[in-house]
């Protein structure tokens, strides 16, 4: 762990380094010389290569004294000048490198106007092109010129020539060069036809667009068959040709009589109109955030990870009794007793429908008219004892369908694997903010559902009927859809043992609370601290969300995308946090309101925010969800349970208890209850995921949460006497005072403290009036201004 720290303190250093060293080129000023360096290197390099041109066979032979002194060069820019060009041109690619000093002069302009330099991008890419081509060109045109191709050209040409000979040379020059044209000028069929309309008119006006009068009739038909155009021009050459005269001829009369009558009819003053200039408004300032889109490009979250890769399907397991395997035999059997049974108590039956679903099959039955709903309803047990089978549920009626629903189980059940839902269409083309895939509807379609429009999910069921898979479900699908900008998880696991495998993901997807060592909490007095802690985060991002005047998290998130959120003002991007409590009651047993209060508070107000709960607990009693929760939990899953009343508990409704369990669960969205088979993920599964993800660079630490301590912990008895001062407390008050910034985490790195040992010091600290009170988020205030009035303070206490 200390070798953990030590490693994310020293990337938080290289960070800061690089940011400073980023900051430095920034600057307005190092901005300017660098693009009056460029540009100067431009001319030196401009000039330099006309006057090798004219000197370079007289400079030639010195090129190798160029530590001597007594020798000279012609090239104005001296021996460097020479030195320079005869590497550019003589060694290089002859007289075509000048479109390189070129280009950096241009390069060299933008720069110093602040104009992006990346617009040359295109010119830079075509330049480099440029000068090989046309020093291959030079090296064919001109072979015995020294200069014109330079080394490269001559070379290239020479190679070129071995095997393609002299004509192939000349061809692969020619195809190379229209290939450039094609690509630069962005030349396709199209464009070429259009280049040629004038002739198209002249070949589609026929003689028949013409009338005895010799006017032109409609509009030119351009798309006319050509044969038949064709045709008969071939037949009527010589009136054709007479007729393109009278066209002629025609139009130009046409003109001199409109000429004319415009003279003769109206003779015109000579008037003259003063023509106003439309008014071009000046814009004063551009957009500022479109500009730094348009420079930057919208703001990625992901950036930060940018090679992360999302755990791929293969990582996950096939089952073999995963296909829906019909048995005709089982499906007419149940039928017949359905209708036996009903008919016995005179319930007449007009139609029956059998849907196959992966563990349950839904039989519709559309009973005779006259026949009482609640009649069948009360013949729950009956059909279920002539059945012989556990989990019959009857649905009466069906809502929206007018059909009463009896689901019986299937003898063999397949498993929905997690693979399988993760696979589906339905969830990978999902545009959900947190889609998670639960498993399969009685139909054998994938469920999918967005947590974030949940807002909050309750899980409960006795123990092993699949609880904890159902939460590897959810946590395996947010996984598989969200990068860790976008989601972050803070697991909660009285247990130990269920959740331990995300242990991996930690610096990925895991929030903790800062200065503790694991990010998965166990402990009930530190789910308190979270919890706590989340409240203030929600408080904080609702302070953020006020700022930005948006109503939640996506519009916040796609503001600060756009970069209309300035980071200065504390805006950042925001992920979603999902809280997950496996074991909810144990917590309500132990800690009480302390746990349940911030709940509360989180699952009324935490849905614009972008924080949701998922909330398990194996034992759905009245004092664990309480009315408080059901209030605040919409969406609740029930798994199997044991009675009627639980069901109730959880859903406000029977059957759950008529479930079969192994991941048979009912989903309540407040209006409509589903019956789905919950996928299948088993811990391998969820260790290969972790496993592979874990590898794979992460965040220097776990998301941190804003720091909350709890009232025992830090004993908040302000009146401590000064003998019980900790031995550090001078020196913890003068790196409080040096940094101005009163946070216990500072404390730990400075004196490499333990979180507790610095969180007394910072109370201490409050006592003796150096820090100010406790302000959620937000680091304290320091009262106190330099080391000569700490000096002071603490002399005064010593008296
Ligand atoms: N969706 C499922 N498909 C098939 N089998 C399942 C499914 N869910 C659970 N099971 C089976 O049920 C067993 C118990 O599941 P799980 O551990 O999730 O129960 P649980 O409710 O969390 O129990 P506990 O509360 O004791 O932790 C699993 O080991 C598995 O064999």
């Amino acid at each position: 762990m200390a070798k953990r720290k030590k490693s994310s303190v020293k990337a938080a250093g290289q960070e800061k380094n690089k940011k400073n060293f980023l900051s430095f080129f920034k600057r307005q000023e190092v901005h300017l010389a660098f693009g009056v360096l460029v540009f100067s290197f431009a001319i030196f390099l401009i000039l330099s290569f006309y006057s090798f041109i004219n000197h370079w066979k007289q400079d030639q032979s010195q090129l190798g004294n160029f530590t001597d002194k007594s020798t000279t060069v012609e090239n104005m820019l001296g021996k460097s000048g020479a030195s320079i060009s005869h590497f550019f041109i003589y060694d290089g690619f002859g007289l075509a490198i000048f479109i390189f000093p070129v280009l950096l002069f241009f390069t060299g302009l933008y720069i110093i106007l602040n104009i992006p330099v990346h617009k040359l991008r295109k010119y830079w890419f075509h330049g480099v092109l440029g000068v090989i081509w046309l020093s291959c060109a030079l090296a064919y045109l001109f072979p015995s010129s020294d200069l014109s191709g330079g080394k490269i050209g001559y070379e290239v040409n020479d190679y070129i020539q071995i095997y393609l000979g002299k004509t192939g040379d000349l061809l692969l020059l020619i195809f190379t060069l229209l290939l450039f044209f094609i690509t630069y000028f962005k030349i396709t069929p199209s464009k070429i036809k259009s280049w040629i309309p004038e002739k198209r008119v002249n070949e589609n006006l026929t003689t028949e667009d013409i009338t005895d009068e010799g006017f032109i009739i409609g509009t030119i038909h351009e798309n006319e068959d050509k044969s038949v155009d064709f045709n008969l021009k071939k037949k009527e050459k010589a009136e054709e040709l007479s007729t393109q005269e009278l066209v002629l001829n025609t139009l130009a009369e046409e003109k001199d009589n409109r000429l004319k009558t415009t003279t003769e009819e109206e003779p015109q003053p000579n008037l003259t109109m003063e023509v106003e200039k439309p008014i071009s408004e000046e814009q004063v300032v551009d957009n500022l955030s479109n500009k730094l889109v348009e420079e930057f490009g919208e703001f990625d979250p992901k950036l930060d990870l940018p090679k992360f890769q999302f755990p791929s399907i293969e990582l996950l397991n096939g089952y073999n009794n995963e296909n829906i395997q019909i048995n005709k035999e089982e499906l007419e059997e149940n039928k017949n007793t359905i209708v036996e049974t009903l008919s016995n108590y005179n319930i007449g039956i007009e139609s029956i429908k059998a849907t196959i679903g992966p563990t349950v099959t839904l039989y519709e039955i559309v009973p005779k008219a006259g026949v009482r709903i609640s009649k069948i309803k009360n013949l729950e047990d009956d059909i279920a004892l002539s059945l012989a089978a556990l989990g019959i549920r009857i649905i009466a009626p069906i809502p929206g369908k007018g059909t009463i629903g009896i689901e019986v189980p299937n003898k063999n059940p397949s498993v929905v694997s997690m693979k399988s839902v993760l696979a589906s269409q339905k969830f990978q083309s999902s545009k959900m903010e947190l889609p998670i895939a639960l498993g399969k509807t009685i139909s054998n379609e994938t469920y999918v559902v967005d947590l974030a429009k949940m807002p909050h999910l309750l899980m409960a069921g006795a123990t092993g009927q699949g609880k904890s898979v159902g939460l590897n479900a959810v946590l395996a699908s947010l996984i598989y859809k969200k990068h860790p900008a976008e989601v972050k998880f803070v697991l909660v696991d009285p247990k130990k043992v269920e959740l331990t495998l995300f242990n991996k993901i930690e610096r990925h997807y895991l929030a903790k609370l800062p200065d503790t060592e694991e990010a998965i909490i166990t402990d009930t007095k530190k789910v308190i601290n979270t919890l706590n802690s989340l409240c203030i985060e929600m408080d904080h991002r609702y302070d953020l969300l006020k700022m930005a005047f948006v109503r939640n998290i996506k519009e916040y998130n796609e503001k600060f995308k756009q970069r209309k959120l300035n980071p200065e003002n504390g805006h950042q991007y925001l992920p979603y946090i999902v809280l997950v409590i496996d074991e909810f009651a144990d917590l309500i047993m132990t800690a009480g309101k302390e746990i349940e209060a911030p709940i509360a508070r989180l699952a009324q107000l935490a849905r614009a925010i972008g924080i949701h709960l998922i909330v398990a607990t194996q034992r759905p009693s009245v004092n664990v969800i309480t009315g408080i929760i059901k209030a605040n939990f919409p969406t609740r899953i029930a798994f199997r349970v044991t009675s009627k009343i639980d069901s109730r508990t959880i859903l406000d409704s029977q059957g759950a208890d008529q479930l079969i369990g192994k991941g048979d669960m009912l989903i309540s969205t407040g209006s409509e209850l589903t019956r789905l088979q919950c996928a299948f993920i088993d811990t391998p599964e969820v260790e290969k995921i972790t496993e592979f993800i874990g590898s794979q660079k992460a965040y220097p630490d776990a998301h941190l949460l804003p720091e909350y301590s709890g009232d025992d912990e830090l004993g908040t008895n302000l009146d401590i006497d000064i003998s019980e001062r900790d031995p550090l407390f001078e020196e913890a008050a003068k790196v409080i005072v040096i940094a101005q910034q009163g946070s216990a985490s500072l404390l730990q790195r400075k004196l490499k403290l333990g979180y507790n040992r610095a969180g007394r010091l910072i109370d201490q600290l409050e006592a003796a009036n150096i820090v100010g009170p406790f302000e959620g988020s937000k680091a304290r205030q320091v009262l106190v201004n330099d080391m000569l009035s700490l000096e002071t303070l603490l002399a005064s206490e010593q008296q």
